[in-house]
């Protein structure tokens, strides 16, 4: 999709709006029956409604809420949390490519960062204001920094973006694309939709290779807390928790170990169980007990399950427990380091949540884990990385760079884990981890165990991946591969681009100040939903490619407690991040592909709570979705509005495979004519025996 007409849309009347079933019953309707008119008396009434719901809104953040008026509410934006504002807004009006004149720094704040030079750049270039914030690294030989953004200068988008940065109250310009950064932002993570296919760059494509010449990002993140409270910190499982034992799950490949049924079984030393236990782990997840026994067994893997069940232990807690057997020797401080385990991730944000999530299963053993990320100071990463290093979390980019910098040697590297590998593999990140794999003492894939784990599993990356994994490696499908959780209550509205705006205030104010993301298709339009929301005082932020790292770092803090109840973000906050709390998810634009909204739509509904999307449904550029969202809501047993069903069937494809982007309807591994397959529930109960394997046929 690509931006909106914002003049156009001044003068276009509104189109009328889809009212779900849902809302009917939650809400009367105003006069036309068609719009959220009323606010409930109390959240008392949001408790009543149906099954789905009841805990949903039972939830801590909510209650005693009034879910009618944000600005009543005890977090209601003040003047100073009105984050960032602009002079053309009253005019309805998005001056593209007027940054300087169309953003205006909000004096409100006391912004160190940004009192240090000014930041109106217009469309000049760098304005030399990220030089130092006392943060700056002893050694100079680990200032380097990321090519791309020192070459940024070229590529400045001059687009305006939130800026979070000390006490995340102000919203400044950050025109001239960020003055003293130039355009480059995280492109690894930048869904490109000019031609509209989502197009992932890589960090390392993007020219975070420390080569090229720009400015320096002196930015180091803060230390994440110590105590053990901190690390253990997390949040409760939810009333279908217990629900996950009635998904089937598919298991294909030879002699697959059987799966396990408790923590017990998986024989795991008792320093790892103790982490468990205080991680509040009682019960294994059906990815976990599948996934746990085949790694223990040396396998390679590929697991496919739902958003938010737990595929982050069902890998590190077996490559932890074979650490532990191996007796791996305590890192220590070394110019080069060779870890034992990589684990790689699409974005910034989660990869740093994989490494707390490491970090906590390994609190009391020698096993050290380091993450590194694009976006932060070169030097930083490095001086992490020579105090000791057995399991290296890391963006691509970052890695690529490391590597290169002859910090981390590979080969002592036993364990490769893919997270969303289907993202790691596409056209994307796909060359930056084929350039990883042969890299110069890289492990073959007979050498080394490699896993890979997504809730989406395209058939043609399925195809990939073969040469990475070895080819007896084992495919575990937990539920529908490319299902979507059905934990999540999905609504589709039909909204005209035209009357989204005025749909997604109607549908906050009524929500109150649960946690709700809110997803654009573009960086620019984040930061303009983002904007809009502050002047109607709802408390905003936002996240995207063209955000600092440390603005992004704020956003999400902010987010996470409770600050700012809304986070606006585009695909780059679509995956992996487990954030509590989470009861909202709203597609304001629909992503161009079915997958994208199911990681999407999966930010909320986590283990086992429940959660709700709504998404706008435009028909001038959505309709390519239609088939795929009509399978992805009746496989998740959701109501499929009629409407959408016409659509659907108006823009019937003939040998459609289910999917914008391919064969995402694959429901098990797509190994051709492959036999050695279980289909049991997570239970451990076979509901069809496997017949004798046949010859496998690999994509090697
Ligand atoms: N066995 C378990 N018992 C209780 N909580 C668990 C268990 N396994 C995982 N969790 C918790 O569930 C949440 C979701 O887990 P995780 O982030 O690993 O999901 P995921 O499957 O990787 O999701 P996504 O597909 O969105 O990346 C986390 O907060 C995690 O700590």
């Amino acid at each position: 999709m690509g931006d909106e007409d914002w003049e156009a849309e001044i003068i276009k009347p509104h189109m009328s709006s889809y009212v779900p079933v849902f809302e009917k019953e939650r809400y009367s309707s105003g006069a036309n029956g068609d719009t959220f008119n009323r606010t409930p008396a109390s959240s008392s009434e949001m408790d009543d409604g149906p099954s789905g719901r009841d805990h949903f809104m039972r939830s801590g953040f909510a209650s005693g809420r009034s879910l009618g008026n944000r600005d009543s509410s005890p977090v209601a934006p003040s003047k100073r949390s009105i984050l960032y504002t602009s002079k053309g807004f009253s005019n309805n009006k998005f001056e593209e490519g007027d940054s300087s004149g169309f953003w205006r720094r909000y004096q409100d704040g006391n912004d160190s960062e940004a009192s240090g030079s000014s930041r109106r750049g217009g469309r000049g270039g760098f304005q030399g204001r990220r030089g130092g914030f006392g943060l700056g690294s002893s050694n100079s030989e680990y200032e380097q920094d990321e090519g791309m953004q020192r070459a940024g200068g070229l590529f400045g988008s001059r687009r305006p973006t939130l800026s979070g940065a000390g006490n995340g109250d102000t919203y400044q310009s950050r025109s001239g694309s960020g003055s003293g950064r130039g355009g480059y932002k995280g492109l690894n993570e930048e869904v490109i939709t000019g031609s509209g296919k989502n197009s992932w760059k890589s960090e390392a494509e993007g020219g975070e290779s420390g080569d090229t010449q720009g400015p320096k990002v002196t930015y180091i993140p803060p230390p994440p807390p110590e105590d053990e409270d901190s690390i253990f910190a997390h949040y409760q499982t939810g009333i279908n928790f217990d629900k996950y034992d009635t998904i089937l799950v598919e298991v294909s490949g030879h002699d697959a170990p059987p799966a396990i049924l408790t923590f017990e079984e998986a024989n795991l030393c008792q320093t790892l169980n103790n982490n468990i236990a205080k991680a509040g782990y009682t019960k294994l997840t059906p990815v976990q007990k599948y996934s746990i026994p085949i790694i223990l067994a040396g396998r390679d893997l590929m697991a496919c399950a739902q958003t938010g069940s737990g595929k982050t232990a069902a890998f590190l807690l077996p490559i932890l427990a074979h650490m532990m057997r191996d007796g791996i020797t305590a890192s220590r401080f070394k110019d080069l380091q060779e870890p034992e385990c990589i684990i790689v991730a699409p974005t910034r944000e989660l990869i740093n949540q994989i490494y707390l999530e490491a970090r906590k299963f390994s609190f009391g053993t020698c096993v050290r884990a380091v993450v590194i990320y694009g976006g932060t100071q070169l030097g930083h990463s490095i001086r992490q990385i020579v105090q000791g290093c057995n399991i290296l979390c890391a963006t691509p980019g970052r890695l690529m760079d490391i590597i290169g910098k002859e910090k981390i040697g590979l080969r002592q590297v036993k364990y490769l884990v893919l997270d969303e590998a289907d993202r790691m593999l596409d056209m994307g990140f796909g060359p930056e981890m084929r350039k990883l794999i042969s890299c110069p003492g890289m492990p073959s894939k007979e050498q080394r165990q490699t896993l890979m784990f997504s809730a989406t599993f395209p058939e043609e990356i399925q195809k990939l991946a073969g040469e990475f994994l070895k080819s007896d490696y084992l495919f575990v499908a937990v539920g529908q591969v490319g299902g979507a959780c059905r934990d999540v209550q999905q609504t589709i509205l039909q909204v005209g681009q035209y009357s989204k705006r005025e749909k997604l205030v109607e549908i906050l104010r009524n929500i109150g100040d649960e946690r709700t993301m809110v997803f654009v298709e573009t960086k620019k339009k984040a930061d303009f939903i983002a904007t809009f929301l502050c002047q109607e005082k709802i408390s905003t932020t936002s996240i995207h490619g063209d955000r600092e790292q440390r603005e992004r770092e704020q956003a999400l803090g902010d987010f996470r407690c409770g600050k700012c109840p809304v986070l606006v973000a585009t695909s780059v906050a679509a995956r992996g991040l487990d954030i509590e709390n989470v009861q909202h998810v709203i597609n304001f634009d629909l992503p161009s592909t079915i997958d994208e909204y199911v990681h999407r739509i999966g930010r909320t509904g986590r283990c086992g709570n429940t959660g709700r999307a709504i998404s706008f449904f435009d028909p001038e550029s959505d309709n390519h979705l239609a088939q795929p969202l009509v399978k992805v809501l009746s496989d998740a047993q959701q109501d499929v509005p009629a409407w959408l069903e016409e659509i659907a069937f108006s823009t019937y494809v003939p040998g459609f495979s289910g999917s914008a982007r391919g064969n995402v309807f694959a429901s098990v591994d797509t190994r051709k004519n492959y036999q050695g397959k279980n289909t049991l529930n997570t239970a451990g109960f076979s509901s069809s025996q496997a017949p004798n394997p046949v010859d496998d046929e690999s994509w090697d």
